[in-house]
């Protein structure tokens, strides 16, 4: 298995309970969508697959190793190495050049030398600009991080984690700033990529659609807890209206690529609403 999380819980630091009773597993090379209202707990779930917040209750297997028994920083480090994760902001430092940001998708695989000299100058020229054509930047190698457009910048964050050739691929809300035609072209290259290399994808993404189109496994997440886990093919309306509805039970609008940036939002008419091809 790619990870198992069995009853896991997270709490943070002030006491909300993020997550709890979360039993949720994927095999080596699935591609997951996690799909749920703000604030239900997408982002908590993926920092604690990828081992940035350890579960406060419960227990979890990440690409082999039990946690949060790993015994040493070290294999901590080791593990993470393995784990490429592309953030809703990217953490890119903005006078670095988008070389040195793409790179520094293997620092923790490089020994410590050839991390330090890539900072210095650019380790592996070809390879940043092989993984910024896939996001079609490579026209920006060697400019700064700081003039770029957010969306640009999201998509330097994607080429960082297409080059580390991570083996578990978590992507929150990875087209927060994209239009909607680069938004599909970008989650496909996501999915195309972690099949290509039998790396397994989990993203939460906000657009419905989107999530329904270009992945076989959807994980809907409220109030911290998973609220149906299926393949696309079998997730109703009903299901998603539920997920959705505000919390005096309301309907509300589901979010789809086309509503995404739109001041209406509107109800998509079924499941797999036709607008948009993913496969
Ligand atoms: N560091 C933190 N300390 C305290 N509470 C937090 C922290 N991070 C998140 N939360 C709370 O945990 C809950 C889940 O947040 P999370 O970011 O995981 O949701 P989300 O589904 O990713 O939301 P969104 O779609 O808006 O990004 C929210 O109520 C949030 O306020």
């Amino acid at each position: 298995m790619s990870f198992v999380l069995d009853d896991v819980g997270l709490t943070h630091t002030n006491g909300f309970v993020a997550l709890a009773g979360i039993r949720l597993s994927a095999a080596q090379g699935e591609s997951i969508a996690l799909i749920g209202p703000s604030g239900a707990g997408k982002t908590s779930l993926l920092t604690a697959i990828g081992t940035a917040h350890l579960p406060s209750s419960g227990r979890m297997q990440v690409l082999g190793q039990d946690l949060p028994a790993v015994p040493s920083a070290r294999q901590l480090k080791a593990l993470r190495s393995l784990i490429g994760t592309v953030h809703q902001s990217a953490p890119i430092a903005l006078r670095q050049r988008v070389v040195t940001a793409v790179l520094a998708g293997r620092l923790g695989q490089w020994p410590l030398w050839k991390a330090l000299a890539s900072l210095a100058y650019p380790q592996d020229i070809a390879g940043a600009r092989e993984a910024l054509a896939r996001v079609q930047l490579e026209d920006k190698l060697f400019a700064r991080c700081d003039q770029l457009s957010g969306g640009q910048l999201q998509r330097v964050g994607i080429a960082r984690v297409l080059y580390q050739q991570a083996r578990l691929i978590l992507a929150d809300e990875p087209v927060s700033a994209l239009d909607p035609a680069l938004s599909l072209a970008t989650v496909q290259l996501l999915v195309q990529e972690a099949a290509a290399r039998e790396a397994t994808l989990v993203a939460s993404l906000h657009a419905v659609d989107l999530a329904l189109r270009c992945f076989a496994r959807i994980v809907g997440i409220r109030d911290g807890r998973i609220a149906f886990d299926l393949p696309a093919a079998q997730v109703s309306q009903a299901q998603l209206q539920a997920l959705y509805a505000h919390a005096d039970g309301s309907a509300a609008a589901l979010p789809t690529l086309g509503s995404m940036g739109s001041a209406t939002p509107h109800l998509v008419p079924g499941p797999a609403a036709e607008v948009i091809t993913c496969r």
